[in-house]
């Protein structure tokens, strides 16, 4: 028994970290947030009650997920925290009682909104727009401060000259969200899933001009630090900001007590629908600084403040039906198809039932009156039946015991709530499996969006993700809006994307679980995808990160006859399976992860060209130097950056001792080099 929970604690540990990555990293959620709070809800239930089994990475304990290697990190001065929830009058006024057991004198709160977007850090040096960093772990963010800077928004100067750090909210307006989906829909771009996701990943791109078309604002809630200056309050601060042309929270107000509080609350929870942006829930402060100070912080948030989330808003329709859809990984979720009506400012005319033993414990029929949910997220939910309007035409919904797509039998694993198809050669899984194939992070097959994968499919030129390597250009061009140039183009950067990493084409593969990183952890770890189909599952959890669900998962994709035979098919197209980090030929990660900088006037090579190698073997050139800098390759007069370098005690080279390095073979040995 105590075994069992023990189990359980580090299964849910294992996949609400996964899904924090998702989330957080990727900004490419799986579930939705529903599911998610109830995976957290149930995992901090069983930790309060089973303290002992508490996990060191526990998400119980930790902000956010991690900054991305892609961008500069920035390590924040202040932490950069969460808050804790309300979902109640009761939780509010329990809040009021922890806050006035530690102080005494008179409280003021503070109301905000509470916009769903991703925080943000803005510093100011002189007045100046210096750095802008997104929360990371709450301890290291991402250097964005060149996306930011598009954000008209933001001033790039202040009223005066100060240094100061500010925090706040991106955000995508409601009607700008369904313009930029419009868009994404016109030009065959992949949609985003809600305005929070469409801003975190319009803010973490690589290339400010895509940000710069993006619709994004801020709003700027909190003074973070300042020289010179002494507030007394937060509203005063936020006053203050405004004066210096920040666009600040707009509609906070100074309560007097938690009555107001409770009261400003229930007021926007039902007027909410005419804000122009999104807002979740209503974040309550201490108003008072000194105050606040003594309240002091988690090491997730602080006690001087709390987010009362709002409710789904919730509306009563008619369910005219249930739909099945089968996923990526066969797994077949029910769909309501609803009386369409408008809540949370869209129209909803479909909701997802989650599962089968959802649609039971509800008990819900077809051609039931039920009422449906939408919460911050965009996915809506039926959550429960109204029953005094059951007139006995309902009918009961069983799960199909034949797959929606292919006919084959349908299967339920003991112990899961999925039901699954049974057929791995099934269209829809296919179909699914192989536009994830192609996709950005995985193969990165340009010009093969959904529409041409569905094409390709209908015509029988694939069926299976290697086909796309035995295509010919002459089968391509006779297809619809094809013609001879873009199926030169498409032949080309498959061509190209043979020589990806092993990395890539692991998490290509759909592998339960093995999102992006857990793809890297095991290109890395992995000479080639043949070493890794003869691991055992006690060798992958040895695995930083790697636990058993994701172990097992893996274990099971390979003993998969079907899926080995994909990789046999891919080997003789020649897609590289091997990882290039340990592989004997031209291509070894000997700067695999390293951070280099290049200063001064080089002599030998051209910058770009270094910049190339550099990146060709694992390595990121960076633009300026901090103690995470590997090392720094400078030329001729090299200036600041050198002596910066030198004064952190950062590695220097000169570009002899760099053409020594890039004949090394493995990283260790450019390790020792530079030691
Ligand atoms: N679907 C998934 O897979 C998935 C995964 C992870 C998290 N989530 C969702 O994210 C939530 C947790 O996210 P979180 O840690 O960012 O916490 P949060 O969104 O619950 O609240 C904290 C954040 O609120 C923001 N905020 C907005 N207005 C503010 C204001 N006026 N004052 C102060 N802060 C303000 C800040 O950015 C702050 O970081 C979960 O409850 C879940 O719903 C979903
Ligand atoms: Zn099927």
């Amino acid at each position: 028994m105590k075994m069992d929970i023990k189990k359980k604690i580090d299964e849910l540990t294992e996949i609400i970290n996964y899904h924090n990555h998702k989330y957080y990293v990727e900004d490419d959620p799986e579930i939705s947030d529903y599911e998610y709070d109830m995976l957290m809800k149930e995992l901090i239930e069983l930790e309060e009650k089973y303290p002992d089994y508490k996990k060191e990475d526990s998400p119980t304990q930790r902000v956010g997920g991690k900054a991305l290697e892609k961008f500069n990190q920035v390590a924040h001065k202040v932490p950069m925290l969460s808050l804790s929830n309300a979902f109640s009058e009761g939780d509010l006024i329990d809040f009021d009682r922890r806050i006035k057991s530690v102080i005494t004198e008179n409280i003021e709160y503070v109301v905000e909104f509470k916009i769903d977007g991703l925080s943000v850090k803005l510093t100011y040096e002189n007045g100046i727009f210096k750095l802008g960093a997104t929360r990371g772990d709450g301890q290291v963010g991402e250097d964005v401060t060149l996306n930011l800077k598009t954000i008209k928004s933001i001033p790039i100067k202040l009223k005066e000259n100060i240094n100061v750090e500010v925090r706040g909210e991106v955000f995508i307006a409601k009607d700008k969200f369904e313009q930029l989906n419009a868009y994404q829909e016109e030009k065959g771009l992949s949609l985003f899933a809600n305005p929070r996701n469409a801003a975190a990943g319009s803010l973490r791109q690589l290339d400010p001009k895509i940000t710069a078309k993006r619709p994004l604002d801020i709003f700027v809630f909190n003074l973070e630090w300042i020289q010179g200056i002494e507030f007394k309050s937060h509203s005063e601060s936020l006053e203050y900001l405004k004066s210096m042309g920040f666009k600040i929270s707009p509609n906070y107000k100074v309560c007097k007590n938690i009555d107001e509080v409770i009261d400003y609350i229930k007021y926007w929870q039902d007027n909410r629908e005419n804000l122009k942006f999104d807002i979740d829930g209503i974040v309550v402060k201490v108003n008072d600084l000194e105050q606040r100070r003594k309240l002091g912080s988690t090491a997730k948030s602080p006690r001087w403040a709390i987010a009362y989330k709002f409710p789904a808003e919730r509306k009563k329709t008619k369910l005219l039906d249930i739909i099945v859809q089968v996923g990526r990984t066969g797994t077949l979720t029910p769909t309501a198809v609803l009386t369409p009506v408008k809540i949370a400012g869209s129209t909803v005319s479909r909701a997802t039932l989650h599962n089968e033993d959802y649609i039971k414990q509800k008990d819900i029929k077809i051609g039931d009156m039920v009422i449906i949910q939408k919460a911050g997220d965009i996915i809506p939910e039926v959550v429960e039946v109204v029953f005094d309007e059951r007139d006995g035409s309902e009918i009961e919904f069983n799960m199909p015991s034949k797959c929606p797509e292919c006919g084959e039998k349908t299967v339920r694993i003991k112990g899961e709530a999925a039901t699954k198809c049974s057929n791995i050669s099934c269209p829809a899984q296919i179909r699914r499996g192989i536009i994830h194939f192609v996709s950005r992070d995985a193969m990165n097959i340009e010009g093969l969006g959904e529409s041409i994968v569905t094409l390709l499919l209908k015509e029988n030129l694939i069926n299976d993700v290697a086909d796309i390597y035995y295509i010919k250009k002459e089968d391509l061009i006779p297809l619809e809006r094809m013609g001879e140039k873009s199926a030169q183009n498409l032949i080309n950067s498959i061509e190209k994307s043979k020589n990806n990493d092993l990395s890539r084409l692991i998490f290509g593969l759909g592998i339960k679980y093995i999102g992006n990183k857990g793809a890297k952890i095991l290109a890395n770890h992995f000479k080639d995808i043949y070493e890794l189909m003869n691991a055992k599952e006690e060798d992958l959890v040895k695995l930083e990160e790697f636990g058993s669900v994701m172990a097992q998962s893996v274990v099971q994709f390979f003993e998969n006859e079907k899926n080995i035979k994909v990789i046999e098919k891919l080997k003789n197209a020649g897609v590289n399976l091997k990882s290039l980090k340990r592989e004997d030929g031209s291509v070894v990660r000997i700067f695999d992860g390293m951070k280099i900088v290049l200063t001064g006037t080089l002599e030998k090579y051209k910058r770009n060209d270094v910049k190339e190698i550099i990146e060709k073997f694992g390595g990121k050139v960076t633009s300026s130097v901090s103690k995470s800098t590997t090392f720094v390759l400078a030329g001729r007069e090299a200036g600041s950056k050198l002596d910066k370098a030198n004064s952190l005690g950062v590695k220097v080279i000169d570009e002899n001792t760099f053409d020594n390095l890039i004949t090394l073979k493995t990283k260790e040995e450019v390790e020792n080099y530079i030691k």
